[in-house]
């Protein structure tokens, strides 16, 4: 769980970190049903986990919903000298699936909380129709609950029909 500011609301993001190995590749797929954003991680030190990167690129698109958001990360960013995935490179991938990229580094924090910053911004942003329905059905819910109060227990006007005025 990690709770996060997003434009005044507070965010609580609950977080899956999937298992990379292929013979967990059937249990993680059913991680993908539920989520709503997801980070395609590869580490810059491994020209062959960027490889990887389309195969799970192809199993979000097959199993996540339809409005999953995704960010490229590619983490380990502090160890440079063994880098073996140009910036350049990934970026040009990121851009074909229409994603945005982040270089990271959970060994530093270099990203970390601007990556998950943007992931739940695009979350936010994918579902705003929704949000904006459940905020409209809870202030009519308030605004409801406040006049039954103000009825039930104010004494005033609306509580009794004989008066006309409040004074
Ligand atoms: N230098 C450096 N090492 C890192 C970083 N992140 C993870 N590591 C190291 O990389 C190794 C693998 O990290 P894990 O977190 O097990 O990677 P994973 O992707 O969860 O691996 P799977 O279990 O296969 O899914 C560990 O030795 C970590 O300490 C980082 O940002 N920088």
């Amino acid at each position: 769980m990690k709770t996060l500011m997003i434009d005044g609301v507070k965010v609580r993001i609950q977080i899956w970190d999937t298992a990379g190995q292929e013979r967990y590749q059937t249990i993680t797929k059913q991680y993908y049903r539920r989520a709503q954003g997801i980070f395609l991680v590869y580490d810059i030190t491994s020209e062959r986990s960027f490889q990887h990167i389309m195969k799970w690129a192809s199993d979000v698109d097959e199993y996540a919903p339809e409005k999953v958001q995704k960010i490229l990360v590619g983490n380990k960013s502090d160890d440079g000298d063994k880098r073996q995935v140009a910036t350049e490179q990934a970026h040009k991938l990121a851009e074909s699936y229409g994603m945005d990229f982040f270089e990271t580094s959970a060994y530093n924090n270099h990203n970390i909380t601007e990556c998950f910053t943007r992931l739940a911004e695009q979350v936010l942003a994918a579902n705003k129709k929704d949000l904006d329905l459940l905020r409209m059905s809870i202030t009519d819910e308030l605004d409801l609950a406040a006049l039954e109060d103000e009825e039930g227990i104010g004494g005033g006007a609306a509580a009794d029909p004989g008066r006309s005025c409040w004074c």
